[in-house]
């Protein structure tokens, strides 16, 4: 298997169990997480498309800052359950490996259910913020 520079980032200091002794530490191996859940999971890079776009809509269309709050709500709800989801997905994998229990359905389940709330929530956000200019811009173009 050819490792990516992830990997072999990930590889080079594999065995560390001790405490992060300075802040630049703590910040890399909270990028390299972050960067897990982007490379390992197909729903965040589709969330981060989703985001992308939206934002993109949103200077298009010129919308207002109270408005930009509640995008940003939105997107960081779905990222953050995102990330939960793969926390605990990668915790219970840990413990109970391959075999089925149903506590780890419960958990795994539970966990992709929050991420379908605040992605559920999202979409209604989006289309409350949305609605009221992209039907000023039919009317004006
Ligand atoms: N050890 C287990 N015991 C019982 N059910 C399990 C177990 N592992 C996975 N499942 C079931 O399989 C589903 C998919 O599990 P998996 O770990 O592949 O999540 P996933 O496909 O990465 O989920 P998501 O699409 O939310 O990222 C879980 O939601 C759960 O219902």
């Amino acid at each position: 298997m050819r490792l990516g520079w992830l990997d072999k980032r990930l590889a080079s200091y594999k065995t560390q169990t001790k405490k992060n002794r300075h802040f630049l530490q703590s910040l890399g191996h909270a990028l390299d997480g972050a960067l897990l859940v982007v490379k390992n999971e197909r729903n965040m890079r589709f969330h981060i498309l989703m985001s992308v776009v939206t934002i993109g809509l949103g200077l298009y269309l010129g919308i207002g800052r109270a408005d930009w709050l509640w995008i940003a709500v939105a997107i960081t709800s779905v990222i953050t359950a995102e990330f939960l989801n793969t926390i605990v997905e990668a915790l219970v994998d840990l413990t109970i490996g391959s075999r089925y229990d149903a506590m780890a359905k419960t958990a795994k389940d539970v966990a992709a259910g929050s991420t379908l709330l605040a992605a559920g929530f999202a979409v209604v956000i989006g289309i409350l913020i949305f609605e009221p200019y992209v039907r000023y811009w039919i009317q004006t173009h």
